[in-house]
């Protein structure tokens, strides 16, 4: 063998794998499926499987997404942050006569989707508490309101955890309501309540008021009648690579059978102010650790390609350095500006409300890739190769120590051709 031989293949993260890994890993690069126990074996690696892991993601992310990473513009509406249901990891619930419950009209609802679409924005995004004064017809006229008010926002709303209380309180069969949820106007559901799905794991976590067997039965049957959801896992608190693995392939067997899932969004646990944390520190981890981050990102890319091919950071999770890291682990999606984000911040997260396209254009160019303004279904709005998005004031004031305008100040944005023939 040639010296030059021996330094690629030293170089090459494959080599340095340990046997097992190396086996897996062989097997995703031909385009095999891996098992569910492959998953978990990939989950639980270590030290030098790890680079060889990303690696792999990496290739695969650019089989699937050349060099585009796409955003969309949004804005979050949490209607309503009433909710009884006493899910233990979350920070946003709050009692009615608590302060800071907070309860949206829907005149306010469509104002500030009007203002999202004068800034904009293509798609609203809403979920709220699970109010136990709220009719479940509240969730129709939601729709239909917005609908009738703007016509061509994307409507992304309501968990299946919404959609189980709205089909309770109107005695309706999921399908039925999830049907005439439709006809109201609804595009896409956000695939959150999936939390882990596993029972003993949800019983701590939600005391199983969502059982892992409803989530999925109100997933296929929205995917059934039309409407398209996102998939969701939060991990790190009381959960782990067999549990991750277990509910990775789940959601490749829906995929398989509906094709409805649009995107897998990993929501990092966020801690500090969650009381499932706050309550038992001693038995809760304070969310993933960055190891664990990367493998999600990277293993969901894995266990899923060919099936779910968009995987999306969390910057409202994560930071904006952190998913611009993640682009190397398999991520080809960065998710919305949001322009309201409450549900993180509330569980103690602290990366802000917003970030502009401008910004989130920066940052993907940063990267070294293209970045792409897209509609909720994927579809291409805008490339930014030559130009940039106006650059918008941010809705709400940022704090003076908020990361993102420090992070992009040290990369500063290379003129496009436009500017420099200008
Ligand atoms: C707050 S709920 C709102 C919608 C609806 N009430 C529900 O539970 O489905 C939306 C999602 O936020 C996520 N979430 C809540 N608290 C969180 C936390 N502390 N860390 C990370 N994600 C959290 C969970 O995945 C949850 O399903
Ligand atoms: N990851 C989070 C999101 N993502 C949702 C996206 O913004 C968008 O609605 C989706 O990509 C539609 O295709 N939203 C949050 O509020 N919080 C998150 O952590
Ligand atoms: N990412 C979810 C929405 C979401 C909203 C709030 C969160 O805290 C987390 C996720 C979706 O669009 O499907
Ligand atoms: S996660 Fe949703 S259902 Fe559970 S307590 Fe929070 S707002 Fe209520």
């Amino acid at each position: 063998m040639s010296p030059i031989v021996d330094v690629m293949t030293l170089n090459d993260p494959l080599v340095r794998a340990s046997g097992p890994v190396r086996a897996i890993l062989d097997k995703a690069m031909a385009g095999v499926e891996i098992s569910q126990s492959e998953g978990a074996c990939l989950f639980a690696a270590q030290g030098p499987d790890l680079p060889a892991i990303y690696y792999v993601a990496d290739q695969l992310r650019q089989r699937a997404n050349g060099d585009q990473v796409s955003f969309v513009v949004n804005r979050n509406i949490n209607f309503t942050n009433v909710c009884y249901m006493g899910c233990r990891f979350c920070g946003f619930a709050k009692r009615s006569d608590e302060a800071g419950a907070e309860w949206l009209e829907l005149e306010q609802i469509v104002a500030r989707a009007q203002e999202a679409w004068d800034r904009g924005g293509t798609e609203v995004c809403i979920q709220g508490g699970l109010h136990p004064k709220m009719d479940g017809t509240y969730y129709f006229d939601i729709v239909r309101a917005l609908k009738a008010a703007l016509p061509e926002m994307h409507i992304h709303a309501f968990s299946p955890f919404e959609i189980w209380y709205g089909a309770s309180k109107t005695k309706m069969s999921y399908r039925d309501f999830l049907t005439e949820l439709k006809e109201a106007g609804l595009d896409t559901i956000p695939g959150t309540a999936a939390e882990i799905l596993d029972t003993e794991i949800r019983q701590q976590l939600t005391k199983n008021k969502l059982s892992t067997e409803r989530w999925v039965e109100i997933i296929r049957a929205s995917h059934e009648v039309g409407i398209p959801t996102t998939a969701t896992i939060m991990y790190g608190h009381i959960d782990g690579p067999e549990h991750w693995a277990a509910h990775i392939a789940l959601l490749r067997d829906i995929q398989k059978d509906t094709g409805g899932f649009t995107e897998l969004v990993p929501l990092s646990f966020v801690h500090t102010e969650s009381p499932l944390y706050t309550n038992n520190p001693d038995k809760v981890r304070p969310g993933p650790t960055d190891d664990e981050v990367d493998k999600m990102h990277a293993v969901s890319r894995i266990m899923l390609a060919g099936h779910i091919d968009n995987i999306q950071a969390s910057w409202t999770k994560l930071g904006p350095e952190r998913v611009q890291q993640l682009l190397k682990r398999g991520v080809n999606d960065l998710g919305g500006t949001l322009m309201n984000e409450s549900i993180s911040r509330s569980a103690g997260a602290d990366h802000g409300q917003e970030l502009t396209a401008f910004e989130l254009v920066q940052m993907i160019r940063a990267a070294g890739r293209i970045p792409v303004q897209r509609r909720t279904n994927y579809s291409v709005l805008d490339v930014y190769d030559d130009h940039d998005p106006v650059p918008l004031a941010p809705l709400v004031e940022r704090k003076a120590n908020q990361a993102p305008l420090d992070f992009l100040d040290m990369f500063p944005a290379q003129p496009t051709s436009m500017e420099a023939a200008q």
